[in-house]
C-alpha cells in the first residue's frame, strides 16, 4: 500500500525502538483522577499520618499488548508551519507508522516540507472544503489541527458535514469545553476513552503541567491552589505579538492575563476544583516552570507528600517525581513532566510543588502524538522518546 515509503517507515520504526530503550524505571501502584479510594500506609510513618486516601490507578498506560494496529496511518497536518506543527513533523518523521501526506500553510505553499524524510511532501493551502474533499476521497486517516484559537471551527464543520470518521486532534482551546470531544490528557483521563474517540481536544500547555502537578495531591487539597507560571516565548506562537517580542523580554518577564486566563478555566473545569492561575512569559524559547502553592486539609511532611506523588505516578513513563525543584532548562526538548520541590510550611498544611514541562513537547506535540497513538490503535508511547 505504501510502496516507496515502506522502507523509510520501517527504518523509522527501528530508530524509534532504539530511542525508547532509555525508559524511566517505575513499578508499583499509581493513582488516577477518576480512580477508586483505598487506604495506603507508608512504612515508618507515624499512626497519625499513616492513612492517606490514595487512589489506585484504574487507567494504567496502554502497553504494546493493547496495540493492535500495524498498518501505517495517513496524516494531514493543518497549521504545519507553526511551532507546534514543526514539533509534530519532527515526531512524525521518527514514528514507525505515521505517514504524513498533507501539510497546510498559506505562507509556505508550494515549498517542500523540511525535516521529513519518509516521503516528499509539499506545503499546500488547504481550505476547509479541500480538507473535506481529501477526507471524502479516503486520503487521510487522522487530521491534526495546529491552528490559532478560533480558526479551526470551519475545518471541523466541513469534516463533520461530510460525516468524516477520521480522527481529529485539535491543539487549540476551541473544543476543550465541548462535551462531544474527548479531553486528551492520557495520564488523567481514561485512556480507553481516548482510544475510542474520533474527536480529541489536546490540553493547553500550562494546563497540562498544572493538572499533573495538582492531581498528585487532589484528595488532600482544601481551598484554592494558586499557580504561578512562566513560559518560554514559543508559547505565544510564531506570529509577532506582545508576548513574543524578544527585545521586551531581554531584561523582563511579562505578566499577562492576570485573572481569567483560559487555562485557569480549563484546569478548574477538568479538576472540578477552582484554582487561581497567573501566567508570565520569559526570554527563553521553550519550556514552562510552574510554582503550585497548595493548601491542604491535613498536616503532611515533605517526605509524605513526595511519596504520595511517587505512588500516584508510578508507571507513568512521561512523569518523573524528583526531590529538588526541577529547573526549566532541564526539560527543554524533553517529552515529559518533572515534579519536585515539595516544601511544606510550618503548619504542615501548605505545600509548594514545582512542575516543569516543555510547552512544545508534552505541552502540545508529544501529547498530541500520545492521543493519536491511542486513537489509531498503536502503543501509546510509540515514537516518543520517554523520560
Ligand atoms: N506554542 C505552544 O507552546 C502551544 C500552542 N498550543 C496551541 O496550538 C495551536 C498552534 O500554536 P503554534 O504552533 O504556537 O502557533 P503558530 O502561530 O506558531 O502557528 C500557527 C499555524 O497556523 C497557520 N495559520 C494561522 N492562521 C491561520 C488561518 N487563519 N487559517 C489557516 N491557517 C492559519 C499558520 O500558517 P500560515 O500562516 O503559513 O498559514 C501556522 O502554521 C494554537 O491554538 C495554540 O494555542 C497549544 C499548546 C502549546
Ligand atoms: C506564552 C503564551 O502566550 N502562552 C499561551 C499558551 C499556549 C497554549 O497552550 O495555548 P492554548 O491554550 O491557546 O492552546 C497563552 O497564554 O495563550
Amino acid at each position: 500500500m505504501l510502496s516507496g515509503t515502506s522502507v523509510a517507515l520501517r527504518a523509522g520504526a527501528r530508530r524509534a525502538v532504539r530511542r525508547s530503550a532509555s525508559i524511566l524505571p517505575a513499578t508499583g501502584p499509581a493513582r488516577c483522577l477518576a480512580g477508586r479510594q483505598t487506604s495506603f500506609a507508608i512504612a515508618g510513618m507515624s499512626q497519625q499520618r499513616r492513612a492517606y486516601a490514595v487512589t489506585t490507578n484504574p487507567n494504567p498506560p496502554l502497553g504494546k499488548k493493547n496495540a493492535t494496529n500495524e498498518t501505517p496511518s495517513r496524516i494531514g497536518l493543518i497549521g504545519a508551519r507553526g511551532y507546534t506543527g514543526q514539533a509534530l513533523v519532527e515526531l512524525l518523521n521518527e514514528h514507525p507508522y505515521m505517514d504524513l501526506r498533507h501539510v497546510s500553510s498559506r505562507e509556505l505553499a508550494g515549498q517542500e516540507l523540511k525535516g521529513y524524510s519518509k516521503r516528499k511532501v509539499i506545503y499546500e493551502t488547504l481550505s476547509p472544503e479541500d480538507v473535506a474533499r481529501l477526507d471524502k476521497d479516503g486520503e487521510v486517516d487522522c487530521w491534526i489541527m495546529a491552528l490559532p484559537n478560533g480558526v479551526c471551527q470551519p475545518y471541523v464543520e466541513a469534516l463533520d458535514q461530510g460525516k468524516s470518521n477520521s480522527v481529529i486532534v485539535d491543539l487549540s482551546a476551541d473544543f476543550r469545553f465541548n462535551d462531544k470531544w474527548t479531553y486528551g490528557l492520557p495520564e488523567l483521563v481514561k485512556r480507553s476513552k481516548i482510544a475510542q474517540s474520533r474527536r480529541i481536544s489536546n490540553p493547553g500547555c500550562y494546563a497540562t503541567g498544572a493538572q499533573i502537578g495538582l492531581s498528585g495531591a487532589l484528595d488532600l487539597i482544601e481551598g484554592m491552589p494558586t499557580i504561578f507560571g512562566v513560559s518560554g516565548y514559543s508559547g505565544a506562537g510564531s506570529k509577532p505579538n506582545a508576548r513574543n517580542n524578544v527585545e521586551v523580554l531581554k531584561n523582563a518577564i511579562i505578566p499577562y492575563s492576570l485573572t481569567s486566563h483560559v487555562h485557569e478555566r480549563e484546569i478548574s473545569h477538568q479538576l472540578n476544583h477552582e484554582v487561581a492561575f497567573v501566567p508570565h512569559v520569559a526570554g527563553w524559547f521553550r519550556g514552562i516552570t510552574l510554582t503550585l502553592n497548595i493548601p491542604l486539609r491535613k498536616e503532611v511532611t515533605s517526605r509524605d507528600i513526595r511519596q504520595i506523588y511517587q505512588d500516584r505516578y508510578a508507571g507513568e513513563k512521561l512523569i518523573k517525581v524528583v526531590g529538588e525543584p526541577p529547573l526549566v532548562s532541564s526539560i527543554m526538548g524533553r517529552h515529559g513532566v518533572e515534579i519536585g520541590g515539595f516544601a511544606v510550611d510550618s503548619t504542615g498544611k501548605r505545600v509548594v510543588v514545582i512542575v516543569t514541562i516543555d510547552n512544545l513537547a508534552k505541552g502540545a506535540s508529544t501529547q498530541c502524538l500520545q492521543n493519536m497513538n491511542l486513537a489509531l490503535g498503536y502503543a501509546e508511547y510509540e515514537g516518543i522518546p520517554v523520560m
